[in-house]
């Protein structure tokens, strides 16, 4: 165990949080960039592909994610602990070398997975948030937008592992007792900061206002006060952290620390 830990590369609240608000960044502009395109909903709908292809009954965001998550398993990019793919079925051989990337996360502990629960409340709730009506048939180029917000929402909600980890080295006392009473309430008490949480929500409300205006040269058009001149509504953003971003990061942050000891 002491000689996991000293090898890992030092994991704080201060490095996890720097690392989230990083993915913020990363969140907000594959928003914007899905925003583009309207809805599309022929991207969802199993029956647009037909009998096509190969696969039943797929979608064609479905068939997107899962070759396109076979092309990055080979390049390597599941190599690293931070990604979870969608599909890993179809993502099982790499064909590069082995990096030696960190090992922080305790191993009972580390495949906690919501991938499932990410993609149904994509599909369903945050896509009709952040896009309006219509169908303007670029539906590659908007099933390949959607992958990129669900790689970036699943890392973000995924790295909930290392925020754990890093609160659990913190005070492993506290957290020991609520673990083996599989008591998920104190767990959940013990991992929440109501501040911290309001400060995330306000920055990506403000990262939505900052990256999705429009840059204009010459007369400075002051839209500070008018949300339609923004590329994605930023109190949309708003409650897609406070609704789902931030609750599904704490879900895996206590399935993680439930498995801590194991
Ligand atoms: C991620 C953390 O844990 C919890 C979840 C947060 C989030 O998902 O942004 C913020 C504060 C905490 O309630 C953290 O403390 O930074």
């Amino acid at each position: 165990r002491r000689l996991q830990e000293e090898e890992s590369t030092a994991l704080t609240l201060e490095s996890v949080r720097k690392f989230l608000t990083r993915e913020e960044d990363s969140i907000v502009f594959s928003l914007i960039e899905r925003a583009k395109y309207p809805r599309n909903a022929p991207v969802y709908d199993p029956s647009y592909l037909g009998s096509a292809t190969k696969f039943h009954n797929l979608s064609l965001v479905e068939l997107f994610v899962r070759e396109t998550e076979a092309v990055q398993a080979k390049a390597g990019r599941y190599q690293n602990p931070v990604e979870i793919p969608f599909f890993p079925k179809d993502t099982t051989l790499a064909l590069v070398p082995p990096y030696n990337f960190p090992n922080e996360l305790h191993a009972a502990a580390a495949s906690v997975n919501v991938s499932n629960n990410i993609w149904r409340k994509y599909l369903d709730e945050w896509l009709p948030q952040i896009t309006s009506q219509g169908d303007d048939g670029n539906y590659a180029p908007t099933a390949a937008a959607d992958l990129v917000c669900l790689q970036a929402l699943s890392r973000r909600i995924h790295y909930g592992r290392y925020v754990a980890e890093a609160k659990y080295r913190g005070a492993p006392q506290d957290y020991n007792t609520a673990i083996r009473a599989k008591d998920r309430d104190a767990l959940m008490k013990l991992l929440t900061f109501k501040s911290q949480e309001d400060a995330v929500k306000t920055r990506v409300e403000e990262k939505a206002k900052v990256f999705g205006q429009d840059v204009t040269l010459g007369n400075r058009v002051d839209n500070s006060s008018d949300t339609t001149n923004y590329k994605v509504d930023p109190v949309v953003v708003y409650g897609l952290y406070g609704d789902w971003v931030i609750p599904m990061t704490k879900m895996v942050e206590v399935e993680y620390l439930l498995r801590r000891l194991d």
